[in-house]
């Protein structure tokens, strides 16, 4: 699966993007893909965190989500133009339509996860405000609207529920060589 096209030279194009939903593992299956690949791992929300100066619950409470949205779109532009290695996005950067363009032309694969397994991965972990009321419902309903955007976007989609993060990996650095 070669993500053919784009403007962006080889040799800064990210070799695996991955979306879905949070929980869906972006984070932690990116890392170990990267460290299979021995290449580079980024990830938007951290990349965020680090333009803002702060955590993003902290984003979203000091000048709220349309804010953190703004930011995430220039993080995903710049790091679909300066990654080399694995880039995970946050659960929510396909809600730009902007940034599903951008994405036309990368290696995207889209973590697929049901709710059961989502909503044990979340937990009631505080790093993310949008699952701070009532994570269930509020992750169903994300869930619900973006699935047919997380479809859109992707070039590949690999299953995790139930299934280790190594072992979510190794399909997808397969899939990758072919
Ligand atoms: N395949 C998996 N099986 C079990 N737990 C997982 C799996 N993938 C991720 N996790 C756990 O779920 C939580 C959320 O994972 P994370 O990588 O942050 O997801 P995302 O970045 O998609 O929101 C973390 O605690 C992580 O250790
Ligand atoms: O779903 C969302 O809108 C969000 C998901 C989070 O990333 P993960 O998907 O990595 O949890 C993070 O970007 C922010 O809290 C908003
Ligand atoms: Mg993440």
């Amino acid at each position: 699966m070669s993500g053919a096209g784009g403007a962006t030279p080889e040799s800064t194009r990210p070799v695996c993007v991955l979306v879905g939903a949070p929980g869906s593992g972006k984070t932690t299956v990116g890392e170990a893909l990267a460290g299979l690949l021995g290449v580079e791992f980024r990830d938007t929300d951290l990349d965020i965190e680090r333009m803002a100066g702060k955590p993003i619950p902290e984003i979203f409470i000091d000048e709220g989500e349309a804010h953190f949205r703004t930011l995430e779109r220039a993080a995903v532009a710049a790091a679909l133009a300066g990654c080399a290695g694995v880039l995970a996005l946050g659960g929510g950067a396909v809600l730009a339509e902007e940034t599903r363009a951008a994405l036309v032309g990368h290696a995207v694969v889209h973590l697929s996860v049901e709710l059961p397994d989502a909503v044990k991965r979340v937990g009631l972990g505080a790093g993310r405000p949008l699952l701070a009321l009532n994570p269930r419902a509020t992750l169903k309903h994300l869930m619900d609207q973006r699935r047919p955007l997380y479809t859109e976007v992707a070039t590949a989609t690999v299953v995790t529920d139930g299934r280790t993060p190594d072992e979510i990996a190794a399909e997808i650095a397969a899939l990758l060589k072919r």
